[in-house]
């Protein structure tokens, strides 16, 4: 009985009832100990009270083990003891006497003092379970080590913790985890598998030239490609405060330090929704952070380093040529802002846009939606729409944006299936540069500023609430608190891919900002958006011929209307920047860039501040004063040349195409001419007067061979045949632009149609036909 008794009594605290593996290393005689007062306790005929004295006995040699064992092991990599006192083992057999009995507040204390405070050491745990959904391990692993050891056993789960005791105890607790063996690591895969969850990232910017001056600590580090480890730094002085410090870890979707390139950050963040929203998925990146964290400078850039959404547009593109080359998708744009609660239009500004709900979602009444053909347009466009844009001076900020900006691309496909069907996907991108959250001392006005700080904090708000609601599964979203939540419910409660990206300061000063963002930022991670599916449109080939031939009509008058349309904005492009060349023959750096400005936007710039972000238009000042009047006017013979080039091209399609008009035309009206003719020569026999027709020379009469250079046969030419240069304000044929204001430029008009024969002297003026 012993024997056997103790080996299975040994093989049950090994293989306790959770599976949980432990390694105890006693001595042998402690454990024989151990076992035999164990025993001593099982035997029902011993009483309550020398039960309990035993087991304070035998809690009294584990105490002294583990302290012994503790001071064995060296420090830093100290072994754990997972003990658990035979009174637990105990509890079940002695339930019914413990109800009556005194003694069991002390055999509850005790239980207490020995499982709760496990000390610092290294613990490995293996739960093999069910398998919960990624997220909600995610969550779990987020909580910390003391979320991870009371692991609700959904998961199976390998965590090791290590906890590295530092000097100043300032150093993080550092965890390592696997999650059934996958790394969590491809965020495209995230994308793929859990789509409807919002990504959520963040960038930490570097320490600015003035905070290293104030002398500022860097409060932040980034641990890993996911982790961000925010220490809290307090006065020496400060003792009770010291004692309280500490550093927290926030996992997300992966990470940026302050050396992480543009093109880095877009690939993570925003490289996949440009790819789902050319499959007819609807896409949108923000930015979220404090005031000065390096929004604007993630989303817009500078001229060097452009941000997401110059690299977004770029990519776009790119794949759209990759893609299509006989004009297949159609791309509109529209750039818009949210200031102290009005929507303006970025690309045409004027009076404040209404919101409205129709069947696509919330829209803005009004907004103009430019058609967009190349990324150079894009990037005119987006720079004339970053003039536009509210920027002020603040104290925390040079440059602080003081609206919430929002670019919309949509991106229509049309493609044919297996079937020969023509399907239709609609995606949308929404690129938003939030204005930055800030507190109201941090700004430096209390007049104008602080109402528009006032404004953004209330926007914010109202978009915390909005994910506060969405993550916990609310019925009633709050959108209609803001203009800005409005916007953006597609984004956060639609069907949609999202990315959110926090941007965050280094500096310590900055400490309650960066928490709050992290924060938040933590909490917008439980979003979930709806699944989403291709915006897709089934167009269904017809089967008759005439209804075929009738939609093939219909695309191809549809195509030109595109091709025209590009020519006629790519030419209007080019016509106003060669004007602008050729007026300006040796220009210096600051008239550069008020040449490539329209002169409308040109004079609001005057009065903003300079704004170092590359698509303001000022963004020449200080690099190109530095790289001297030489390399620009170079730079500038270049792009003449090519410009020069391009025309040349142009003029050449221009004559071809005017070639073939004006034969069609001859054509029509030589077949109109015949009867007249006929008419004409008969009166002229009768009259004896001299018509057009009786002085050309005489057509072969039927039945003689027509010959071809008769049928081509180039008429007199008219008028002289005009070049480019010929062009003035005066001469050219007026249009009207996409804004409604008319233009004059030759090469954004329909060629001027020819004046009928009909209406020419010659016949305008002939007397009335004596026959009739
Ligand atoms: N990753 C970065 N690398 C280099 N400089 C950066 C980075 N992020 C931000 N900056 C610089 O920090 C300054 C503030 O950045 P930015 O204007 O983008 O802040 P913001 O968050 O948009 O502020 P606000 O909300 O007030 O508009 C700028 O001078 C910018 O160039």
């Amino acid at each position: 009985m012993p024997v056997s008794t103790r080996s299975q009594f040994v093989n049950h605290e090994q293989n306790d009832s959770n599976g949980e593996h432990r390694t105890r290393s006693r001595s042998r005689s402690e454990q024989e100990e151990t076992t035999q007062t164990n025993l001593y306790l099982r035997n029902p005929h011993h009483g309550l009270k020398e039960k309990m004295r035993a087991l304070t006995l035998l809690y009294e040699q584990q105490k002294k083990a583990s302290a012994a064992l503790r001071n064995q092991s060296p420090k830093p990599e100290e072994k754990r003891v997972a003990t658990t006192h035979p009174s637990v083992e105990l509890l079940g057999s002695c339930k019914k006497e413990q109800k009556d009995s005194k003694d069991s507040s002390f055999l509850h204390n005790v239980m207490k003092e020995n499982t709760a405070k496990p000390p610092s050491s290294t613990i490995t745990r293996t739960f093999v379970l069910p398998q919960p959904p990624l997220d909600d391990v995610k969550e779990n692993l987020v909580m910390g080590p003391d979320r991870i050891l009371g692991f609700p056993r959904k998961a199976n789960v390998t965590t090791t913790v290590a906890r590295k005791l530092s000097m100043g105890g300032s150093l993080p607790q550092r965890e390592t985890k696997e999650v059934n063996g996958a790394k969590m690591e491809g965020v495209a895969e995230r994308v793929v598998n859990c789509g409807s969850r919002i990504l959520v990232f963040v960038r930490l910017r570097p320490m600015s030239k003035k905070e290293k001056e104030a002398g500022s600590r860097c409060c932040v580090r980034i641990v890993n490609k996911k982790e961000v480890y925010l220490t809290e730094f307090a006065n020496e002085n400060d003792y009770l405060r010291l004692k309280r410090l500490r550093g927290r870890h926030f996992t997300f979707d992966a990470s940026f330090s302050d050396s992480t390139s543009q093109q880095e950050v877009y690939s993570t963040t925003t490289a996949e929704l440009v790819e789902a929203v050319l499959q007819g998925r609807n896409g949108s990146v923000f930015c979220y952070g404090a005031t000065g964290a390096g929004k604007t400078y993630t989303m817009l850039g500078t001229m060097e380093n452009p941000g997401v959404m110059v690299l977004a547009i770029k990519d776009l593109f790119t794949k759209i040529r990759q893609r299509s080359c006989d004009g297949n998708h159609v791309v509109h744009l529209s750039y818009l802002e949210v200031y102290n609660e009005t929507v303006r239009d970025l690309l045409a500004p004027g009076r404040p846009l209404v919101l409205r709900e129709d069947k696509q979602g919330i829209v803005a009444a009004g907004l103009t939606q430019y058609r967009a053909y190349s990324t150079d347009e894009v990037m005119a466009l987006l720079q004339r729409g970053n003039q536009n844009r509210t920027t002020e001076p603040t104290r925390a900020n040079e440059t602080s944006s003081r609206s919430h900006a929002i670019l919309q691309v949509v991106v229509e496909y049309r493609v044919k299936d297996a079937s020969m069907n023509i399907v239709n996907r609609v995606g949308k991108l929404s690129l938003i540069d939030l204005a930055g959250s800030e507190r109201a001392l941090a700004t430096d006005q209390r007049t104008v500023r602080s109402i528009e700080g006032a404004n953004i904090n209330r926007s914010l708000l109202a978009l915390s609430s909005c994910i506060n609601a969405l993550v916990e599964g609310k019925k009633h979203i709050p959108y209609r608190n803001s203009k800005l939540t409005q916007l953006l419910k597609d984004s956060l409660g639609g069907a949609c891919n999202t990315a959110m990206i926090a941007n965050i300061s280094p500096c310590n000063l900055s400490f309650g900002e960066t928490q709050n963002t992290l924060h938040w930022a933590d909490r917008a991670k439980e979003i979930r958006t709806k699944a989403t599916e291709a915006n897709e449109e089934l167009h269904q080939v017809p089967e008759s011929e005439t209804d075929q031939a009738k939609l093939l009509l219909e695309l191809q008058k549809g195509n030109r209307e595109l091709r025209v349309q590009m020519a006629r904005q790519q030419q209007k492009l080019l016509t106003l920047q060669a004007q602008s060349l050729a007026a300006n023959t040796s220009p210096t750096p600051s008239s550069v860039s008020s040449l490539l400005t329209p002169p409308s936007t040109a004079r609001q710039n005057e009065k903003r501040k300079p704004r170092s972000s590359f698509l303001n238009g000022n963004c020449f000042t200080p690099e190109f004063k530095r790289k001297g009047a030489q390399e620009a006017a170079r730079e500038l013979q270049l792009n003449v040349k090519a410009l020069e080039a391009e025309i040349e091209r142009m003029k050449k399609d221009h004559a071809l195409q005017i070639k073939h008009k004006d034969d069609l035309i001859r054509e029509l009206l030589r077949k109109s001419e015949k009867p007249l003719e006929r008419r004409g020569t008969e009166v002229a026999k009768r009259t004896g007067a001299v018509t057009r027709a009786s002085l050309r020379p005489k057509e072969p009469s039927t039945g003689e061979l027509k010959s071809p250079s008769h049928r081509f046969r180039s008429p007199v030419p008219t008028a002289k045949k005009r070049s480019f240069w010929d062009i003035t304000t005066s001469n050219s044929p007026s249009v009207t632009t996409l804004n409604g204001r008319k233009t004059r430029s030759h090469v954004t008009s329909e060629p001027a149609p020819a004046p009928s024969m009909l209406l020419q002297p010659g016949f305008a003026r002939q007397k009335p036909d004596p026959l009739k």
